[in-house]
């Protein structure tokens, strides 16, 4: 199972989850699409993939702060969970893709380990997050089975 767990304000990060979602079902994937993740309903195994904007001065988007401060302050057991973050941000920001990078971080610190570094998607650079995000999972695949 992957869990594609989304943080948006806009509602272009579940855009892309919902993308990859469908991408992954036409190659025999099983998926679960959490827009309002709560840590307690996603299993703490398999793949999770987490694609989160980044919004305020740095910030995740209100819809997936308590499941990021869940996951800091009573941290499940994740040994048996893989994990990749896709990042999308705007580079004209300081703060390009923080909340992204944060999740990556954070989920290694507290055991998980990751499938591969943290796609960044510049929404200058890719005016359709989606096919940045179709062409990492294209390559990826192999390591998402
Ligand atoms: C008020 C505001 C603040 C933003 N702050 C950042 C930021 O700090 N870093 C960044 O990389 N992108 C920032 N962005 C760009 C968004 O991450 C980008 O537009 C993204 O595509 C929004 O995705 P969403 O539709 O899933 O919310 C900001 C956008 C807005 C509107």
């Amino acid at each position: 199972m992957i869990h594609i767990i989304t943080g948006s304000t806009l509602g272009g990060a579940e855009y892309v989850g919902d993308h990859l979602s469908d991408l992954l079902n036409a190659e025999g994937l099983e998926t679960t699409i959490h827009n309002q993740p709560e840590l307690n309903e996603i299993a703490n195994q398999g793949i999770w993939l987490i694609i989160t904007s980044t919004h305020g001065a740095g910030e995740y988007p209100d819809n997936i702060q308590p499941f990021i401060a869940a996951l800091q302050n009573t941290p499940p057991k994740m040994s048996d969970v893989r994990y990749a973050v896709i990042a999308i941000g705007d580079s004209s920001y300081d703060t390009f893709c923080a909340a992204g990078q944060h999740a990556h971080h954070l989920l290694q610190d507290i055991g998980a380990t990751p499938i591969t570094e943290c796609l960044t998607i510049d929404v200058l650079e890719h005016t359709v997050p989606e096919d940045a995000a179709e062409s990492w999972l294209k390559s990826h695949l192999p390591l998402l089975r």
